[in-house]
């Protein structure tokens, strides 16, 4: 048996990690096994990655590394902690993958999105989510939300500039208009509640 794979993506504090607390809880009370996990993160190796990823200077790693700590991150997560689940039939629920790479370290620093793929393909034999939830909100709203979330400051990745922050989010609109079957873009300026709501009812077709 296997389960579905499912990621959520958008930029920051659009509320992913909200969303996806709130969607395993509905899919638990459906009795279907979910596993939550994050990237960069999700196994022992990739946490480590991650704390070189999100702590230090801006600077601290060029466009090219740091898109292959991700990948090597993402390489981890998949061969260790997504792969085994997803053949134990478990709904594996990711906080962001592959598609964030493509937004950031592509649309946001560059990279291209052939390269971002060819990483992929080497480091994950190309696992792509089921499904994708896209999140928007307009960059004011996230503006408030960080405010009260992020008062202490963000970290590094979080601390890119307004103008790398739009580019991103450029970018993910465009992978979802550009592969319709694999992605949702759910509004996610409504109260938190309605936001869960729309995202099971793009999930419908799959839920018993
Ligand atoms: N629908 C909502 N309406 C209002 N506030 C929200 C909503 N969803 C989440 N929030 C709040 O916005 C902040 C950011 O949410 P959250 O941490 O879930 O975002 P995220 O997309 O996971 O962020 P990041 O990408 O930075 O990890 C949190 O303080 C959260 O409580
Ligand atoms: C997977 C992935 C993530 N990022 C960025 C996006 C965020 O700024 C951070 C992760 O922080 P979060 O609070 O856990 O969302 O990392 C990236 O640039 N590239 C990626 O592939």
């Amino acid at each position: 048996m296997s389960g579905r794979f499912i990621t959520l993506e958008g930029g920051e504090g659009v509320g992913k990690s909200t969303q996806i607390r709130a969607l395993a809880a509905a899919l638990a009370a459906r009795g279907l096994e979910t596993l939550v996990t994050r990237e960069p993160g999700g196994s022992p190796g990739a946490e480590a990655i991650r704390a070189l990823l999100m702590e230090g200077a801006d600077d601290r790693w060029d466009a090219r590394s740091e898109a292959l700590l991700f990948a090597a991150a993402r390489a981890d997560h998949v061969a260790r902690t997504i792969r085994p689940a997803l053949a134990r039939g478990t709904w594996v629920l990711c906080d962001r993958f592959v598609d964030s790479s493509r937004a950031y370290q592509g649309g946001g620093g560059g990279i291209t999105d052939a390269d971002i793929l060819m990483l992929h393909g080497f480091g994950s034999l190309g696992l792509l989510p089921d499904r994708t939830f896209l999140l928007t909100a307009r960059a004011e709203e996230v503006g408030r939300r960080l405010a009260v979330r992020d008062a202490d400051g963000a970290d590094r990745m979080g601390s890119k500039p307004d103008d790398y922050q739009a580019r991103l989010v450029r970018r993910f609109a465009e992978m979802a208009a550009a592969e319709p079957d694999r992605w949702r873009v759910i509004d996610a300026e409504a109260p938190a509640e309605a936001v869960t709501a729309a995202i099971l009812t793009s999930l419908a077709d799959w839920l018993p």
